[in-house]
């Protein structure tokens, strides 16, 4: 038996203009995923994924096959996680050269699902380091990014960036431009808040959608640029351990991404209530919808304001997760 486990992440700037080959800042949090992997003696995959409704399924479908999984949730949820974990999979089995090896696997994790914190590449990155190792193959972090990206890349229907996976096996702050992905060390300590909405997006349909009108409009995707530049000057305040010109770009970032349709009644509720409450910035993270927003706050104002904003199911500290992937 295997046990991998991986991050999660907020963006402190650049997401969706990533992946128009913008650069982008996240940063993993202490909050994973964790996947447990046993060989069978068949080349079946039994998958036990407990966080997909309040009481849990269990799936169970050969490799390959076209069995209907016998499950009790809304079937678009049940395909994208088999998707995720089937990547995962065939990921693994191509690096051990075993295209016949089953596996019963089990998903847990702290990462709310589809709200910005990067669930969907957590259990991917944990997933394919369980298997691979559940083979005999150790890989390195940088090895289970990439194999990572490929299986976001095609659940997301092509429209993907490394960012989250990359983020995910490396832990700490990172940096993604196109193909470049590298750590950034020696980030300031930021007092990182995230407010969750109870709610989900979708990242697929989000990020179609910032594409349309990126093709329809000139200043849209003047838009996207200006996200870059954004990024390009929050680096530069990491750089400088100025946490309170990180807050002002996070708060032009929000404003850029809600002109681009991805921010929601909910999350300018809970940005406005954080901004308010004295946060040095606030805005939105990952893909947006619905969700989860990021503010910066060392004082307890935002927190306790969020959990008394409308619309806030819950409000909570996030540490930075210097550690990504690892070996439970
Ligand atoms: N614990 C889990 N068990 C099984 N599948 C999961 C789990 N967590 C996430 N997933 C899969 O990931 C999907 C959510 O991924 P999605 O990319 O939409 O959101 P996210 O990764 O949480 O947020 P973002 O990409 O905006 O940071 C779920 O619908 C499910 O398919
Ligand atoms: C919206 C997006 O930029 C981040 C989702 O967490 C999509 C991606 O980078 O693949
Ligand atoms: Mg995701």
């Amino acid at each position: 038996m295997t046990v991998s486990s991986a991050p999660g992440k907020v963006y402190l700037f650049g997401e969706h203009a990533v992946v128009y080959g913008e650069p982008a800042v996240p940063c993993a949090i202490e909050r994973r995923a964790r996947v447990t992997v046993e060989s069978r003696d068949d080349d079946r995959l039994r998958v036990e994924a407990r966080d997909l409704t309040l009481d849990g399924f269990t799936v169970e479908y050969s490799s390959g096959a076209s069995d209907a999984p016998d499950v009790n949730v809304p079937t678009p949820l049940v395909e994208a996680a088999m998707g995720y974990v089937d990547g995962a999979v065939e990921q693994a089995r191509d690096v051990a050269d075993a295209p016949d090896a089953g596996f019963d696997m089990v998903v847990e994790s702290d990462i709310p699902l589809g709200a910005g914190l990067g669930s969907s590449a957590a259990v991917v990155v944990a997933a394919i380091d369980a298997a691979a190792r559940e083979l005999d193959c150790d890989l390195t972090p940088e090895e289970v990014a990439d194999r990572a990206y490929r299986v976001e890349h095609e659940v997301q229907d092509g429209q993907a960036s490394r960012a989250d996976t990359f983020c995910s096996a490396m832990g700490g702050a990172v940096r993604v431009e196109g193909d470049d992905c590298a750590r950034i060390e020696d980030v300031p300590n930021l007092p990182l808040v995230v407010g969750y909405d109870g709610g989900a997006g979708d990242t697929g349909e989000l990020v179609a959608g910032v594409r349309a009108l990126r093709d329809e409009y000139a200043f849209a995707a003047d838009t996207v640029e200006a996200i870059g530049d954004v990024v390009r000057e929050g680096e530069d305040a990491l750089a400088e351990d100025d946490v309170s010109a990180v807050g002002k770009l996070m708060n032009f970032d929000h404003g850029l991404l809600s002109a681009l349709g991805v921010s929601s009644r909910s999350l300018d509720a809970m940005v406005w209530a954080a901004r308010e409450a004295g946060a040095l910035g606030a805005k939105l993270t990952g893909a947006g919808g619905g969700g989860c927003i990021v503010a910066l706050d060392e004082t307890p104002a935002t927190e306790t304001a969020l959990s008394y904003t409308p619309g806030c199911e819950s409000a909570f500290r996030a540490e930075l997760d210097r550690e990504g992937v690892r070996a439970e």
